[in-house]
């Protein structure tokens, strides 16, 4: 057997994805998912690894765009259905995959690539860092209100669309202009928006079929919600659970007419918010803050593919001018000193021979290039080493970005 990972044939894709499905469980998609898993497999950029014809690893990786801090958009491969049979494991079969896969990304000119993982544990060995967090919250809207909701809320309509797939068009245009305003959020790419209002009954459990709510002002769409209703009952009467999948309002009214619609659905005590962006404005309208139970965890991964490619897609929100000390084994190409300099119009980063302000490894720099997580907090963790006085404030005051970065989808 060679380990040596290659391109999918796309004759392959259904045992490539048994194998796939094997190291998630073996549980078996719905039919309709898994056609558009199909479609949606970008097959000339999936990796597989073949023991006598059996596929025994698999990797994909998708052409997404994301945004960056500044509003701007950079190329930013999306690594998933990655597995290696239980068979075969600890052998080096995912290291090769990764390997391949970011040599691919280098001569493709992509600058970053970034995950979710299965385990926060696997990927940091490879140069990715934990760049975003996911926030959860379980309101008990028995108990929370909503005190002070923003003017203009009671003028926004809401409309009930029965089937949601019949609203794709008009979700899809406020998720459109939601881009620009955060960085993390992932450019739609075709085919993707379909898996947002798929809806299998195998899939529901106990849940209500998907519901879509619109949100109008002046006859025009101004953001969404999709949920379930998850209904049950104790000896105290109705206690059903409101599961929310999308959430979008483009301005404060109508995501606050929104978020009273979910927090009122009779017979529902708890409102499930998955996956939200940590600032999500929500926090600020409850009226007590501990009875949401909320929790937080690691979001996307991102990995600087080329670091100076990468830290000139964005813009800075002070001006910076700093020599960046990168160490990176995985990628020995990033290693060595770059000079940044930007501002919020945007920036260069490029090689130099000057001394390091700053020294850090490329996985950090992951984790720092959206503007979420801090400079000064890695630092504190000393995983930043600050060389010149007075470089660690001055860059970190231009990495943070004014919205917290969020991937806006699974993949
Ligand atoms: C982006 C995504 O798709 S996330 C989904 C990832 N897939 C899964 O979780 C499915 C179930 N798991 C698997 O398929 C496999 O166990 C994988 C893909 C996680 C690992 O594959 P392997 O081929 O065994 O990994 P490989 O042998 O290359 O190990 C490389 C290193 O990662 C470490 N490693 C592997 N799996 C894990 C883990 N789950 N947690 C922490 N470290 C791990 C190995 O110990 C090894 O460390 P070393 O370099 O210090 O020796």
């Amino acid at each position: 057997m060679t380990t040596e990972p290659r391109v999918l044939r796309a004759t392959e894709w259904d045992d490539w994805y048994a194998s796939l499905e094997l190291a998630f469980g073996g549980v078996p998609l719905p039919a309709e998912k898994r056609e558009l898993y199909r479609e949606i497999t970008d097959v000339e950029r999936s990796l597989g690894v073949w023991d006598g014809g059996e596929p025994v690893a698999t990797a994909g990786s998708l052409g997404f765009e994301v945004t960056v801090p500044g509003g701007g958009r950079a190329r930013m491969a999306g690594i998933t259905m990655v597995s290696v049979a239980s068979t075969h494991r600890r052998r080096g079969l995912l290291t090769a995959m990764m390997r391949r896969q970011l040599d691919d990304l280098r001569a493709w000119g992509e600058p970053l690539a970034a995950l979710y993982a299965s385990e926060p544990g696997i990927y940091g060995r490879f140069g990715y860092g934990a760049a975003t967090r996911l926030l959860r919250a379980e309101i008990d809207t028995d108990r929370v209100r909503l005190s002070t909701l923003p003017e203009g809320t009671d003028e926004v309509r809401l409309r009930r669309v029965p089937v949601p797939a019949d609203a794709l068009a008009e979700c899809e245009a406020v998720y459109a202009a939601h881009l620009p305003t955060r960085p993390g959020m992932i450019a739609r790419l075709p085919h993707w928006d379909r898996l947002f209002v798929l809806d299998p009954a195998a899939e529901r459990g106990d849940s209500s079929p998907l519901q879509c709510v619109l949100a109008e002002r002046d006859g025009a769409v101004t953001g969404y919600v999709r949920y379930r209703v998850r209904a049950a009952w104790d000896e105290a009467g109705p206690k059903g659970k409101v599961e929310v999948q999308d959430f979008y309002g483009m301005d404060p009214a109508s995501y606050a007419a929104l978020l009273r619609h979910l927090c009122g659905i009779d017979l529902t005590s708890t409102v499930v918010l998955d996956d939200r962006p940590v600032d999500d404005p929500w926090q600020h309208l409850v009226s007590d803050i501990r009875r949401c139970r909320v929790r937080s965890s690691d979001g996307l991964h991102i990995r600087p593919v080329e670091v100076g490619a990468a830290l000139a897609a964005r813009a800075y929100s002070a001006p910076v001018d700093v020599v960046l000390e990168v160490a990176d084994a995985f990628c020995p190409w990033n290693t060595g000193r770059w000079r940044l300099s930007g501002d919020s119009g945007g920036a260069v980063c490029e090689r130099t021979a000057d001394p390091a302000d700053l020294s850090l490894s490329v996985r950090e720099l992951g984790a720092a290039c959206l503007g979420g997580v801090r400079l000064v907090s890695l630092a504190d963790a000393g995983l930043v080493r600050e060389e010149r006085a007075g470089a660690l404030a001055a860059a970190d005051a231009a990495f943070v970005s004014a919205r917290a970065p969020w991937g806006s989808h699974m993949f």
